[in-house]
């Protein structure tokens, strides 16, 4: 470990009844984003998901034609961005597809994990940490955001400063949700999924939290709007047996997971980035290391921070963590991100 701690991640307001241009004007001039560590940063992490040159230059070209290819409101909200902050329009276009280009069957290292539990009580509790590549950039540019409608908090969530996507938000009084990386397929089906308009895989997270009023209507939409790439989607609600893994391929729903069905431990979903009817590959094996601190722990003893504590062991806290989101959607108290400085080093 580096000797540091980590820190609550700061949070900012985005008005959804702003004029989508200006949305995020406030959050990314108040952070002060440098433009050239910025740029620098994306071609680090675009050539770090990106295995191939041809691939690389096939997404500056998708980003040259933002029209085409970024639905509204978020294509104005990047532009709104670009202008604020002097990043080069394609710079902050690649940032928000990165993941869609990516995410297929012969893609890098994986990451990253999402747990769903009931307390003894049956209070739903999410956590999520989200591991990715060149770790120390996105914790630089890790936030909270608070996003209103009618003059009011409608949901949290966590992202990096210019990504207009959700991969981690709670919804008040309705559902949690987090996003983790599925690698399954060809990269060329991810293309025929942007040809056959589907959604962002990210975006159409944010729209489940902007336009869902509870927890069924929640994963009735993650089950049934084709996604850009493949994913896990994991949901958790307010009431005892609330709590899902979706698992969708490029375009078509592949399997889904309610809490419960696991008859070894009903009270909690674990879900990395493997389907959960295989067994995880020795080599990578985050699943057990977190389903035994579990169980250490037990239903009893379990709450927002017992979870937090689960989600810095060994393995499930790595070197590519870069925030924990402990949060309840019943529970408008408990949303909480802390940016894992305290990682352990390459
Ligand atoms: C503005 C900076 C751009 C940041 C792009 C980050 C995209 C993150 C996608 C996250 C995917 C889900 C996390 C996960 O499962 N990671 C494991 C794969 O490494």
């Amino acid at each position: 470990f580096n000797g540091r701690n980590a820190e609550p991640a700061k949070t900012f307001i985005v008005d959804l009844d702003d004029p989508p241009m200006q949305r995020w004007q406030k959050v990314v001039l108040s952070a002060a984003v440098d433009a050239s560590y910025y740029k620098q940063g994306i071609d680090k992490l675009l050539k770090a998901a990106l295995s191939s040159e041809a691939l690389v230059e096939l997404v500056e070209v998708i980003a040259k034609d933002i029209e085409k290819f970024i639905p509204q409101p978020f294509a104005d909200e990047i532009r709104g961005i670009s202008q604020a902050t002097g990043i080069p329009l394609g710079d902050v276009v690649i940032a928000n597809i990165i993941y869609d280009v990516s995410a297929f069957g012969s893609s890098g290292n994986k990451a990253c994990t999402s747990i769903v539990t009931a307390d003894k009580s049956g209070k739903i509790y999410h956590g999520r940490n989200l591991d990715y590549e060149d770790p120390e950039f996105l914790k630089n540019l890790t936030i909270q955001v608070d996003f209103h409608q009618n003059g009011k908090s409608l949901f949290m969530a966590t992202t990096y400063l210019g990504y207009v996507g959700v991969i981690t938000g709670s919804r008040h009084g309705a559902f949690s949700i987090s996003g983790d990386e599925r690698d399954s397929g060809e990269w060329w089906q991810n293309l025929i999924a942007v040809a056959e308009k589907s959604d962002i895989t990210f975006f159409h997270e944010r729209m489940i939290l902007e336009k869902c009023t509870n927890f069924k209507e929640a994963l009735t939409e993650a089950m049934s709007t084709p996604t850009i790439a493949p994913v896990y989607y994991i949901i958790g609600g307010i009431k005892p047996k609330e709590g899902a893994i979706v698992v969708r391929n490029a375009h078509t729903l592949a399997n889904v997971t309610m809490l419960g069905m696991d008859q070894t431990h009903p009270w909690y979903l674990v879900e990395t980035n493997y389907d959960p009817w295989k067994a995880p590959p020795a080599s990578d094996d985050r699943r057990d290391a977190a389903i035994h601190a579990m169980n250490r722990v037990g239903q009893d003893e379990m709450d927002a921070e017992m979870l937090y504590k689960v989600l810095s062991v060994p393995l499930v806290f790595n070197k590519d963590t870069t925030y924990t989101t402990v949060m309840s959607a019943a529970d408008s108290s408990v949303y909480r991100t802390m940016i894992r400085w305290d990682g352990p080093e390459d």
